[in-house]
């Protein structure tokens, strides 16, 4: 495969609604995400959803880790989703500061659920059902955007 390119704001693939993967196709996908993955840690990422290099399916990677502006972000393995859903998010809001890697140089002010419940396919194709709060929460709500062709400017405060 070629290198990965990260497309930018104004390519039309970052407005698709991605499509579902399914079970079978995982293990398929599974050199594509390795590459994902190094993309993301190439660019100090903090998650990154395969619209973003041109790959419209149904699959991201959260990754949090304490970083400048987050110095408190909890430490957390890169973790792969397929197919992910918010099953469930808490009526309180946060507002807090994004970037984007499709739009370099911006940051902006946006309301994320404070709490949520979700579920998604591991590589291994087994469902986990988990709760996430805060920066990890944020992270999930930024990259299932990206799967609905939205960004975080079109909810920025
Ligand atoms: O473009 C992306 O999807 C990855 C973003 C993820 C992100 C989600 C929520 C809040 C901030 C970022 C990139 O990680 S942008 C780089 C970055 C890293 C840490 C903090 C802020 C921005
Ligand atoms: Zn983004």
């Amino acid at each position: 495969m070629e290198t990965l390119t990260i497309a930018q704001l104004g390519n039309p693939i970052l407005r698709e609604h991605a499509t579902p993967l399914s079970a079978a196709q995982y293990q398929e996908f599974a050199p594509f995400f390795n590459a994902l993955q190094l993309k993301m840690l190439e660019n100090n990422g903090v998650g990154i959803a395969a619209p973003q290099v041109s790959e419209s399916i149904r699959a991201f990677i959260v990754a949090s880790r304490p970083n400048p502006r987050y110095p408190d972000a909890p430490m957390m393995e890169p973790t792969l989703m397929l197919n992910p859903e918010i099953t469930w998010a808490s009526e309180s809001m946060e507002k807090d500061w994004e970037g984007c890697l499709s739009i370099p140089g911006i940051r902006a002010l946006v309301n994320r659920h404070s709490h949520i419940e979700v579920r998604y396919d591991t590589l291994e194709g087994k469902e986990v059902k988990t709760q996430m709060e805060g920066f990890i929460a944020r992270i999930f709500q930024h990259e299932l955007d990206h799967l609905n062709g939205l960004v975080f400017l079109d909810r920025a405060e």
